[in-house]
């Protein structure tokens, strides 16, 4: 069918000129400016890059001067009538290939830089290019070889090729441009290139002359590896300097000529580093746009955990308070009953889960039961510890004192770490048997080994490797040197007192010691400190060998040898003599004389958490841009299809709010030729960045009864954008 109305008219200022009342767009639209009746000139059709390439950031797609193309390049010479037709669409949204026929001339834009430094630095970066792209620049129009202008220099933004999802035709819209065959392809490669910018055509593009316009074809090899190496996410994995081309069944292909590489260095997450992408657990193509699994079921059982809470009958069975001080919503997170090995603090004691009343932030509340405070003095203590920060200690935050549990309790309030385990959990708690069959011969214990006496008493798995003893020991003295330094004793290092969140690992309630034990008629309490911390220094001793010995019976009095002699036969000779050193208690020891036993381990353990940094910070980029993006659908949904504002029931249906619900349309709701949906999240994707970025490149919409096409720029969806979500914030905040 042919199109009604096709638009021409891109300009910033709103010409009503171009109204046709006899259209059927709402009155007060700005469509209507865009539109030329009938009587219009109709465009050349222009190739439309369909394979927007996550790993090629849309700023380094084909683009050309303001965004000119083939097509569009004659019509800044005039514009030059060819036929125009449009199939349309099953469900009414814009078909492919009615829409790349419809494409229309445009005006080049510019737009003034506000900083001077700005402009002369794009000038002189827009010559270069130019001087080095002209041969892709060229189109011949009419047996005469015309001269695409280059970008212009003043321009803030400069308008890129389309990356809209429109076809050629049928057979570009190949199923692997489908968003339904992501992960089931390897992620596309990314090709290093000397230089963005080529002089001459790549071997894989034919070119041919058609009543006098050139068109540029893929040849037949070229679009076979194409479409092998489209991938899932409707990217063409290889940043090639002729991006995408089309064979339209229709002959409307013509070349996207290369574009200078300008200008847009956020925006869009590059894709991994290289160093990063070999430590990727997955090489999946969605592992590039979300993290990975195993961080991915981490942070969601930590938020699960976390958000954990009891209901009314729940709080009433365990005899909670509604509210303790300035904490609300207890969440028990009492493990089992265990034999302390350091069975100091015998004080009946409960950890819950709790929210702050003001902040919302959750706390771990570590209730002393029925204690009662002596003396005020130890708030000196309390102090300190409450100054003590370190990553592998579990900050205290306060303490009070509280009759909510209908007793007089003690509260210490430290930081909440979901998802902790401690020690004592993780190590030395027999794995669930299945069937309640303990495999004697499974691990590295023996039944009938002499090595394995001790083990054998817990069966707590095979022994740990040496390299995550050490993790464990270098994390602990590094939080024990803290304390020390501090002038502090942690006094109840216990494997039930020591919490893992994931790798790390976290003295936890420190401080309460001290506070319970509290006595204000100590004559000398720092000579009291330094023998509790050679206590610490014993107790870490302990506490080494029987993770060595993956068994607690290992430190009683009468096992110590034979685990010596276990750890010699086990382990290096080092791990061996850091533990006889904490066990000599003849000297006086000191934390930091540990540091040399570690030796070298200590880089190895950097290297590691470096490496973790670096993904770390590749998934925050990630994410960001993922926030990024979800922050302007947030915007456009507030927009589209609002039922009613400020009493107005057709306002997003009308003037500007109306271009973004075609815009919506065409990101969302797009579909092939033969009314297929088509879906492609790269598509999504790079669309929604060039809205955020205003880009000037123009993207083209469809009515959804197909009458009639509007052209505009990514930056007046933008600006429409914003005006329209303004207005929302305005009434909302009136
Ligand atoms: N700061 C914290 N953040 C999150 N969870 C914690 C924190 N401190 C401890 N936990 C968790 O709370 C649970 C209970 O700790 P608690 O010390 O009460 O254990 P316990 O074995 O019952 O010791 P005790 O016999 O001394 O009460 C443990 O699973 C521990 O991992």
């Amino acid at each position: 069918m042919q199109i009604a109305n096709v638009v021409m008219s891109y300009t910033a200022a709103m010409d009503p000129i171009f109204y046709s009342p006899s259209n059927v767009i709402p009155s007060e639209s700005k469509l209507a400016t865009y539109m030329v009746t009938q009587q219009s000139p109709e465009f050349i059709p222009t190739r439309i890059n369909s394979s927007p390439n996550f790993y090629s950031p849309y700023h380094n797609t084909p683009m050309l001067n303001n965004g000119l193309n083939g097509g569009v390049a004659n019509a800044v010479n005039g514009l030059t009538p060819t036929s125009s037709t449009s199939n349309k669409s099953v469900n009414g949204t814009p078909s492919m290939l009615g829409l790349q026929k419809a494409t229309a001339a445009v005006v080049a834009q510019q737009k003034q830089l506000q900083q001077k430094h700005h402009q002369q630095q794009q000038q002189q970066q827009q010559s270069h290019l130019q001087q080095q792209q002209q041969p892709q620049h060229s189109l011949i129009n009419g047996g005469s070889q015309q001269q695409i202008g280059p970008p212009n220099a003043n321009q803030g933004y400069v308008g890129m090729t389309t990356t809209t999802p429109l076809k050629g035709g049928r057979s570009s819209l190949r199923r692997n441009d489908s968003p339904s065959s992501i992960g089931e392809k390897s992620p596309p490669r990314i090709t290093p290139h000397a230089s963005p910018i080529p002089t001459t055509l790549p071997a894989s593009v034919h070119q041919e002359n058609v009543g006098g316009t050139v068109y540029f074809y893929p040849t037949a090899n070229h679009t076979t590896a194409q479409s092998s190496s489209a991938v899932g996410l409707g990217a063409g994995g290889v940043v090639d300097t002729v991006a995408s081309h089309h064979t339209g069944q229709t002959g409307g292909a013509s070349l996207t000529p290369v574009q200078p590489s300008i200008l847009y260095t956020g925006h869009v997450y590059p894709g991994p580093a290289s160093n990063v992408i070999t430590m990727q657990p997955k090489t999946q193509l969605e592992s590039a746009f979300f993290m990975p699994d195993e961080m991915r079921s981490e942070v969601l059982s930590r938020n699960v955990i976390s958000n954990l809470m009891l209901d009314a009958s729940e709080t009433a069975q365990h005899a909670l308070p509604l509210e303790v001080d300035n904490y609300h919503s207890l969440y028990p997170l009492e493990a089992l009953p265990v034999q302390p090995l350091h069975a100091k603090l015998t004080l009946p004691s409960s950890t819950y889960k709790a929210t702050h009343s003001t902040t919302g932030i959750k706390y771990c509340l570590r209730r002393l039961h029925g204690f009662r405070l002596q003396s005020t003095k130890c708030m000196t203590v309390v102090e300190m510890w409450k100054k003590l920060q370190h990553s592998n200690v579990v900050q205290l935050r306060e303490v009070f004192t509280t009759k909510a549990f209908g007793d007089n309790s003690l509260v210490l309030v430290y930081d909440y770490h979901p998802n902790s385990q401690t020690l004592l959990a993780k190590y030395f708690t027999p794995p669930p048997e299945s069937n309640g069959y303990n495999d004697p011969f499974q691990g590295e214990a023996r039944p009938f080994s002499h090595k394995s006496n001790l083990q054998r008493t817990t069966g707590n798995g095979p022994l740990l490797p040496e390299a995550t003893i050490w993790a464990i020991i270098m994390q602990l003295t590094a939080g024990l040197r803290a304390i020390h330094q501090a002038g502090l004793a942690c006094r109840s290092l216990d494997p039930t007192k020591i919490i893992v969140t994931g790798k790390r690992i976290r003295f936890s309630f420190s401080g309460t010691s001290d506070i319970a034990q509290f006595d204000p008629n100590v004559a000398n309490p720092l000579a009291v400190v330094s023998m509790h911390q050679q206590e610490d220094l014993t107790a870490l001793g302990r506490l080494v060998l029987a993770l060595a010995c993956k068994c607690l019976q290992s430190v009683q009095r009468d096992n110590v040898q034979s685990s010596i002699e276990m750890v010699s036969r086990h382990y290096s000779s080092d791990l061996r003599n850091f533990i006889v050193y904490l066990f000599t208690t003849t000297q006086r020891r000191s934390v930091t004389d540990l540091m040399p036993m570690i030796g070298a381990r200590f880089y190895t353990q950097l290297d590691a958490l470096q490496a973790q940094c670096d993904m770390q910070e590749d998934e925050l980029a990630k994410e960001m841009e993922n926030g990024r993006l979800y922050r302007i659908l947030v915007k456009l949904n507030c927009i589209n299809e609002r039922p009613d504002f400020n009493l107005d029931c057709t306002w997003s249906e009308i003037g500007d709010r109306y271009m973004l619900k075609l815009f919506r349309d065409f990101l969302f709701h797009s579909v092939t030729e033969d009314g297929r949906p088509w879906l492609d999240h790269a598509h999504i994707v790079q669309c929604l960045n060039k809205l955020d970025a205003g880009s000037l490149e123009r993207v083209q919409l469809m009515s959804r009864d197909e009458q009639s096409v509007l052209i505009v720029t990514y930056a007046e969806l933008k600006n429409c954008l914003d005006k329209a979500f303004s207005e929302l914030l305005a009434s909302a905040a009136s």
